[in-house]
């Protein structure tokens, strides 16, 4: 469903992302992980068409991201890990102007607009009354996954999705995307949160320096390597050796 062939993207001098290549599957969890800079987001960016790639291409459910980038639009949504929305528009403005967007009529918009909102708990009052640049930051990013699931897309990416969602709104969240998946889309999930990645994921990759390091399930992985668990894969294969020394010469700093 989703096909990297040797996606690369250079700023300036900097290689962010160096030939990425690796197939999705439909109904397969993904988590894209990395440490900062390794180039997750440019990596989703790309595929979102939000930035144009220097070398390689990639298709999603069979289209070309550079020779049919509408296509490939209409079959992917994005939750990008910055939230930003038109913030002076209320959340109801908003969708709807998603929803428009995509060519979804206005009855059937309203709609999946109220299924959404009664799965995240959100008011009605608040959706219609206040702005977005009014809302906290948890339910901003509801009404951001709300506008990247309403044209119902066979690909989804997620950059950092539960950053700011409360405790039950993120489990809420989590059995969301599993039932996704389970209904055949292909979903790619990047986080910094390590464990949720390992209970959620059927798949992770870890990038480094824009380079695929492992490609594997969570448990796979952290038999191969002999590690404990996915975080000690991960720090271990990202330069995280040695963490707790470092951080006690660096509190040592703040000692009289
Ligand atoms: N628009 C840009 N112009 C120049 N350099 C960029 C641009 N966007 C990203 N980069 C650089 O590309 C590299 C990869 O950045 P990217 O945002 O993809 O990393 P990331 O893995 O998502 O990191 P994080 O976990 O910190 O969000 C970084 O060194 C970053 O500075």
């Amino acid at each position: 469903m989703i096909s990297l062939q040797r996606l690369t993207k250079h700023f300036g001098s900097q290689v962010a992302v160096d030939a990425l290549s690796l197939d999705i599957p439909a109904g397969q969890i993904v988590g894209l992980l990395g440490p900062n800079g390794a180039g997750k987001s440019t990596t989703l960016k790309m595929l979102t068409g939000l930035l144009v790639p220097t070398s390689g291409t990639a298709t999603i459910c069979g289209h070309d991201l550079l020779k049919d980038p509408m296509e490939v639009k209409r079959c992917v949504g994005f939750v990008p890990d910055s939230g930003a929305v038109f913030e002076s528009l209320t959340g109801l403005e908003y969708l709807e102007m998603v929803a428009a967007l995509y060519g979804i009529p206005a009855e059937a918009a309203r709609e999946r607009i109220r299924q959404f909102i009664a799965f995240f708990d959100l008011s009605f009052d608040t959706l219609t009354d206040k702005l977005l640049g009014a809302y906290s930051k948890g339910m901003r990013r509801k009404v951001v996954i709300t506008a990247a699931l309403l044209h119902n897309p066979p690909v989804v990416f997620f950059d950092e999705p539960l950053d700011g969602l409360d405790a039950n709104a993120a489990v809420g969240f989590k059995a969301l995307i599993q039932t996704l998946a389970r209904e055949g889309k292909a979903i790619v999930y990047s986080s910094h949160i390590l464990d949720v990645v390992e209970r959620v994921c059927d798949r992770v990759l870890i990038i480094d320096k824009g380079r695929l390091q492992v490609d594997g399930s969570p448990a796979e992985l952290v038999a191969l390597h002999g590690a404990r668990s996915l975080e000690q894969l991960f720090t271990s294969l990202t330069g995280g050796d040695d963490l707790e020394r470092k951080a006690e010469d660096f509190a040592k700093t703040f000692r009289p």
